[in-house]
């Protein structure tokens, strides 16, 4: 069967942040980002494929702007593979770089269920890490989250429903979408 093609279901969906009010959290982040980390040397800067690339590379450069060198390295793990709801997680890709006894950042789209950046910050302590901390764009609203996990740094917040844009896919469509979007319920 082919899969649903993101023309049919994005006129239907609802906007639920536009580009400007996505930046500028991002530049709120940055502005606290930078000031717990004042006087610190660079954090390891993980950016959890795919979803984070895009809200990860405007948050590094907006730290780098704000003088907060970071050092790069990324991981993949995922458990909706483009599908609407989660299954069980799958690893693509863990950092080369040791995490042992630095800072560690992690920047990622979405904190849902949680199950995700659970699993990751798990793997960050077992490697050594001497601070791990969470920056997600958007974290949604429900009371489905698992126990242990939660962001230190949160951009806006979703409604509990199926997103997409900004980096997240609607079945490995439309991340690149300079906004963010729900199906439509
Ligand atoms: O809080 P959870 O319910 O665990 O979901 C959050 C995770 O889901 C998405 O990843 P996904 O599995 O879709 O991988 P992708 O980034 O490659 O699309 C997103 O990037 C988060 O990492
Ligand atoms: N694209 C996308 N990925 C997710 N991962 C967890 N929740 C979501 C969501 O609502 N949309």
């Amino acid at each position: 069967m082919s899969p649903v093609q993101l023309g049919e279901v994005l006129p239907e969906a609802d906007l639920i942040h536009d580009r400007a009010t996505l930046e500028a959290a991002i530049t709120d982040m940055a502005d606290t980002i930078r000031a717990d980390y004042d006087g610190e040397t660079a954090p390891l800067f993980i950016t959890v494929m795919h979803g984070g690339m895009p809200f990860a590379a405007q948050l590094a450069f907006a730290l780098g702007e704000r003088g907060l060198d970071l050092e790069f390295d990324y991981l993949h793990a995922t458990r909706y593979r483009g599908n609407t709801s989660g299954a069980r997680l799958a690893w693509l890709h863990r950092p080369a770089t040791s995490m042992r006894g630095r800072r560690v950042l992690l920047a990622d789209d979405i904190l849902d269920e949680g199950h995700t950046l659970l699993a990751i910050r798990q793997w960050c302590e077992d490697q050594g890490a001497a601070d791990i901390r969470v920056a997600v764009l958007a974290v949604k609203i429900h009371d489905r989250r698992v126990e242990g996990i939660e962001a230190d740094y949160v951009g806006v917040e979703v409604p509990d429903r199926y997103v997409f844009g900004y980096g997240m896919d609607f079945q490995e469509q439309g991340r690149n979408l300079p906004a963010i979007y729900a199906l439509k319920a």
